[in-house]
């Protein structure tokens, strides 16, 4: 998918990987926007809890100002939790290949999550890279499934 508009957002503990991330996609030709949510060091509200940052970046993708986000914390997990807190938004950690992929053609993810005290810094680039490569396929086999997670969401 090419002019994507993506979040990028971490607490502290995932902000050195949002960073990296946040430089690599502003030079990638598929990425139309990057939006960085922060957090930033030197900022007051550096310490912010993960949650507030899951919950804006997946709010941004419900009201339709971005199509998607990465986001990073210690694990990815918080800020995962938090994102799928939002209706209509489908969140995965993940810090393999095949389930990077999955999360887009099985479950049409519009979220991913890594964990930097989990996985490798150029692994997590390497992964945020083939992410936004991927585009699910209505027409899919998994595109009944998904449907069953937004008809009971009602949106
Ligand atoms: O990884 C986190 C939440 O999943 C976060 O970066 C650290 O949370 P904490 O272990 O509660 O400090």
């Amino acid at each position: 998918m090419s002019g994507l508009r993506i979040v990028l957002g971490s607490d502290e503990a995932g902000v050195d990987y949002k960073d990296a991330v946040v430089r690599d996609l502003e030079a990638d030709p598929r990425v139309a926007e990057v939006i960085d949510i922060g957090v930033h060091r030197g900022d007051d509200d550096f310490a912010k809890p993960y949650p507030y940052v899951g919950l804006a970046a997946g709010q941004l993708i419900r009201d339709g100002q971005a199509d998607r986000a990465i986001l990073f914390c210690g694990t990815g997990l918080g800020v995962a939790i938090a994102a799928n807190k939002v209706e209509g938004i489908r969140a995965a950690t993940a810090h393999d290949s095949f389930s990077v992929e999955r999360s887009v053609l099985s479950n049409n993810c519009q979220v991913l999550t890594m964990g930097q005290r989990v996985v490798g810094l150029e692994l997590a680039r390497r992964l945020a890279k083939e992410w936004i490569g991927y585009t699910f396929d209505p027409a899919s086999s998994s595109a009944a499934k998904v449907k069953v997670l937004s008809d009971y969401e009602g949106c």
